[in-house]
């Protein structure tokens, strides 16, 4: 049995927090719906002390953002970019469009489509998260989506510099400075000066999550993707304290509500691990935050074994799962409810969330259930199509097909099958539907 040597906040605590956050978000939708670009502009005003005519930045202004930063600066984030696009186009390799003659004379296929147009979310209110652009803009565009609209709150009450020019980098067609609920209401609902997008995508705050969530159905949504977790599984041969406290804390400093948890088969491991945490967060400069995040969600389980951990983790669905253990591959080959797994003590979430190329968009609040994170095939609808193309199999799955009516009671169904069975079915061929077609009662 796990022994837990610290806990995180109480479902109950978490339940009163999403419900708060849920209301919010449902004021501000309905204001956004009736009152459009007026009630973007008082939120704006009202969150963000940012005031605008027009929320969508000039091709002078974006110029501007790119001008403000060093060679270096636009270097690494061109090296970023490429890998996310080199991983995406490969990924986007990897779905095949099929058409295959399932019986003869059946013809099914699928084609992956590009949706017409995404709404891509950069978040900025703690820190400029320059590496959603290429996430989200960049995927899309390797899609084939056409318009591709970004939104992202001011920093210190302008565009972020690094923001803007990753996301005019990455490709994108509009590029709106504006944050938080009312950024996702305006590209989802639509409004006087902002056509309505089909997708929307990108992490956020609790907020910005949920503001997706309750569009979900109006429009797509990529998943729930919101405040970051990680989960740390550990033991005495892959890692030690220090490695496995910065890593924690890492990723603690995104924001007060991140949950960082320790899963480890060492005791000895976990109790190094929390006194390194007491040592690093006199010392990190956004300990502030990430105090705040370890106090409130941080939790160090120690489990029996390799087996335990992965029930554990798989309970916890955790939106990053480092693995730092004798046996990485253990965890690849037996976890199946993770949004990223980082396997081995070379790698690591800061890697993902900035630079190797794999989507740093991931599934938080137990999603990992039932999605992975943002990629390629997000943006693509897979929609198939079929023909018939002789006589007999049409008449042959017609027979079925008006059987299979019968036992429903779906009488035009039936005759959709029936009217192809008289004309294009042979007389000698056995057939237990209507062989005539319908006429009015006398
Ligand atoms: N799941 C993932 O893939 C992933 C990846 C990266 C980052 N993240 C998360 O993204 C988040 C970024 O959050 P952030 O806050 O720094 O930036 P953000 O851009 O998501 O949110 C900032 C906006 O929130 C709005 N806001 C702030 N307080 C509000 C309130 N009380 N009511 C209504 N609206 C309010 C403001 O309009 C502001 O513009 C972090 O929680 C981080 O963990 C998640
Ligand atoms: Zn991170």
């Amino acid at each position: 049995m796990a022994i837990y040597l610290k806990r995180g906040a109480t479902a109950q605590a978490k339940a009163d927090r999403d419900r708060s956050v849920r209301d919010t978000v449902e004021g501000i939708l309905a204001d956004i719906e009736t009152r459009g670009d007026d009630a973007v502009r008082d939120l704006s005003i009202k969150f963000d002390k940012w005031d605008r005519d027009s929320y969508r930045l000039t091709p002078t202004e974006i110029q501007d953002c790119i001008d403000q930063l060093s060679g270096q600066d636009l270097k690494d984030i061109e090296f970023a970019q490429t890998q996310v696009r080199n991983f995406a186009q490969i990924q986007r390799d990897s779905m095949k469009d099929v058409e295959v003659e399932t019986l003869p004379g059946v013809v099914l296929g699928h084609k992956n489509l590009p949706l017409n147009a995404a709404g891509c979310y950069v978040p900025g209110g703690k820190y400029p998260l320059l590496a959603s652009a290429h996430m989200s803009v960049i995927t899309a565009k390797v899609a084939g989506v056409p318009r591709v609209v970004t939104c992202a709150p001011p920093f210190n009450g302008k565009p972020a510099p690094a923001i803007v020019a990753a996301q005019a980098m990455a490709g994108a067609d509009e590029i709106y400075c504006l944050g938080g609920i009312q950024a996702v209401a305006a590209m989802g609902i639509g409004t006087q000066s902002i056509a309505p997008v089909d997708i929307l995508v990108g992490p956020g705050n609790a907020f910005v999550a949920e503001a997706k969530r309750q569009l979900f159905g109006r429009v797509g949504i990529d998943l729930f993707a919101g405040p970051t977790e990680t989960l740390v599984i550990a033991d005495e041969i892959g890692c030690d304290g220090e490695l496995a406290a910065t890593d924690l804390l890492g990723q603690a400093e995104h924001g007060p509500d991140s949950p960082a948890i320790l899963l480890t088969t060492s005791e000895k491991l976990a109790r190094e691990t929390m006194a390194e945490i007491d040592r690093l967060l006199q010392i990190l400069p956004t300990a502030e935050i990430a105090r705040k995040a370890w106090d409130a969600y941080g939790e160090v389980i120690v489990a029996e074994n390799d087996e335990e951990m992965v029930r554990i983790a798989d309970e916890i669905a955790s939106e990053h799962v480092q693995v730092m253990t004798r046996d990485p591959d253990y965890f690849l080959n037996n976890m199946t409810n993770y949004g990223a797994l980082f396997l081995g003590n070379r790698t690591n979430v800061s890697y993902g969330d900035k630079v190797i190329g794999t989507n740093h968009t991931l599934p938080t609040k137990k999603a990992a259930r039932y999605t992975g994170g943002l990629w390629v095939g997000k943006f693509l609808k897979t929609c198939t199509y079929q023909r018939v193309l002789t006589d007999e199999a049409s008449a042959m799955i017609g027979e079925y097909c008006s059987r299979l009516c019968a036992l429903e009671g779906f009488a035009g169904h039936g005759e959709q099958a029936n009217i192809r069975v008289r004309r294009f079915g042979h007389r000698d061929v056995p057939y237990a539907g209507r062989a005539e077609p319908l006429v009015a009662a006398e």
